[in-house]
């Protein structure tokens, strides 16, 4: 028997010196990052406090439910209203920097050097490409250059006898609805109407009204690609491609991508068919000539006058007002600029861009509307002002004078932004208004949620009033602090379209039913994936209103 004592069990054991490795490893990259640039600048930002390595992921455990990720964001960003910037690290390289304050986001948004989109964007490659959305550099430049003039409101003013006929088959379609009385969500017919009409309008291409449900059916793809995207964002392992195609999310993707691409290819051939025979008939051109006819847009939303001016005003000439899609085939004829595989990822962005936000905004005006019922009864006498006890379609000038139609959306638009947060990639410091400097290689994400709700911009920010876009209370706000469209140089291109095509819908619609809701505003539970919507559903009631029947 041994009489030394035995010391085994204070020996290192197997795990010790692998363990004390990775520790002295992952000891010497949090020097390495404390000690870096961009972690000495980004570390004089406000901020929760960060830890070592994982900076503040910690935060967001327990939170991994897009309802609950947006409620801990606006409750974060509450702690900086005062600063109005915010510092999150996600992991030890990865700051994002939120900016709520308007001269703040003034000085990125209307910048012509900050424009590129944040690397998270490249999520949506498999699906758009590299169109106008997520594209930057040159081809961005040129491409917004040749798409902006689609958008023009002399372009636009055509499309109001499309808007008119698929209100007038929303409305049909909702008729079950208002005959049952029982609570639905009316975002599935939005989304469904929003697709339609723009292949009808922007594609130039008939969905010929044959009960063909392709346009659901790529909303509905849409909606799960968008829940793909924003999952990959805030579910760490899915950042990486590497790891994210062994997911079963890369096998679902692939599927809505079939039903995605399989509309869009679709549409692409049918317009081309057109196209061709357009080209070579001399009668049908005269048919489809444009609408040119001028109205005085001053003092709408639509006049960019007194508010923010950008490309979508610039006189382009007669000449190149053409739909988007007839204007991208005819630059391909005509200069060979651009090649197949552009047009059908431009095609991809507008489609999407372009239903989705709209879908998604016009349903928030219908629940607003169906809980504030004083707010409804001033945008029927209004309706009635206009059209009397008519049931003829809108026209271009009925839509100039549903200004409180359009105080109505511009109010929703507020409080519930469609795109809720932008976020841009900075590839140069910036000196920030309120005198913080940012760094180059950080992500900024402007909290368009967040500023639309602020206290000292917005008297009572979450209670809906549709004054606050009375004139004189925008001129008395800071541009910026409006920002639905995002702003500047890479704004929305469809914000005029999607004014016109929502006052047009809208009107139709509350000119046929009267919209009802039970459900209050504190009972909304929001979730923000790429687009805000609501996770409870966008719940309402319709009753038939006897006196005005669907437009013909
Ligand atoms: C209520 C409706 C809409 C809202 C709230 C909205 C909002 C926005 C916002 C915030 C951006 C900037 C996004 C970012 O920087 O990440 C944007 C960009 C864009 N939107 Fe819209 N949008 C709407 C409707 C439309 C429509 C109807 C179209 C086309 C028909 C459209 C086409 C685009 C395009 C192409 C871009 C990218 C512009 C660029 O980067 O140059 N949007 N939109």
């Amino acid at each position: 028997m041994s009489v030394l004592p035995d010391v085994s069990s204070l020996l290192p054991n197997t795990f010790f010196y692998p363990l004390l490795f990775i520790s002295l490893v992952l000891w010497y990259l949090h020097q390495r990052f404390q000690s870096s640039r961009l972690t000495t600048m980004v570390n004089k930002l406000p901020g929760p406090t960060a830890l070592p390595l994982i900076g503040n992921l910690y935060q967001l455990i327990g939170r991994l439910r897009p309802p609950q990720l947006l409620q801990y964001a606006i409750a974060e960003s509450a702690n900086y209203e005062k600063e109005g910037v915010v510092r999150f690290w996600l992991g030890p390289t990865k700051p994002v920097i939120g900016l709520f304050n308007p001269a703040d986001i003034e000085v990125i948004l209307s910048s012509n050097v900050h424009l590129d989109k944040s690397t998270e964007y490249r999520w949506f490659q498999p699906w758009l490409g590299d169109g106008l959305l997520i594209n930057s550099g040159e081809k961005w430049r040129t491409h917004r250059k040749l798409i902006a003039p689609a958008f023009h409101l002399n372009v636009l003013k055509s499309f109001i006898p499309q808007f008119n006929s698929n209100a007038k088959r929303l409305v049909q379609r909702l008729r079950k609805e208002a005959e049952r009385g029982t609570e639905f969500d009316v975002h599935d017919y939005m989304s469904e109407s929003t697709v339609d009409v723009l292949i009808e309008t922007a594609m130039g291409v008939s969905t010929g009204h044959s009960g063909d449900r392709s346009g659901f059916e790529y909303a509905m793809a849409v909606m799960k690609m968008c829940d793909i995207v924003h999952q990959r964002a805030y579910k760490f392992w899915l950042r990486l491609d590497s790891l994210f195609q062994f997911s079963h999310f890369a096998k679902e993707q692939e599927g809505y991508l079939k039903t995605i691409h399989g509309l869009s290819n679709s549409v692409i051939k049918k317009k081309k068919e057109l196209f061709d025979r357009l080209q070579s008939d001399p009668k049908l051109q005269q048919q489809f000539a444009e609408d040119t006819e001028n109205v005085d847009v001053t003092g709408t939303f639509l006049d960019s006058k007194g508010y923010i001016k950008d490309d979508l005003d610039d006189d382009v000439g007669e000449k190149k007002r053409q739909a988007f899609l007839d204007l991208l085939l005819e630059t391909k004829k005509v200069n060979g600029t651009l090649t197949d595989a552009e047009i059908k990822e431009e095609v991809d962005t507008i489609m999407f861009e372009g239903h989705d936000t709209t879908a998604a905004g016009s349903s928030f005006v219908l629940c607003l509307l169906g809980i504030h019922q004083d707010v409804q009864t001033k945008v029927m006498q209004e309706l009635n002002e206009i059209f009397g006890d008519s049931d003829r379609p809108a026209t271009f000038n009925d839509t100039l004078q549903m200004k409180y139609l359009e105080r109505v959306i511009l109010e929703t638009l507020r409080m519930y932004p469609p795109v809720p947060l932008i976020a841009r990639k900075l590839n140069q410091d910036v000196k920030l208004a309120t005198g913080y400097t940012i760094p180059a290689n950080c992500t900024v994400v402007i909290g368009t949620f967040k500023v639309h709700r602020h206290p000292q911009i917005y008297e009572n920010p979450n209670v809906f009033n549709p004054d606050n876009f009375l004139p004189e209370k925008m001129a008395s706000r800071h541009y910026y602090s409006y920002i639905p469209f995002s702003a500047g140089p890479r704004s929305c291109v469809g914000r005029k379209y999607a004014m016109l095509k929502l006052k047009v819908l809208l009107s139709t619609l509350l000119r046929n039913y009267k919209v009802v809701s039970n459900v209050s505003e504190s009972e909304f539970v929001l979730r923000g994936d790429i687009i805000l919507k609501r996770d409870d559903g966008f719940r309402i009631k319709l009753e038939p209103r006897s006196r005005v029947q669907a437009a013909a």
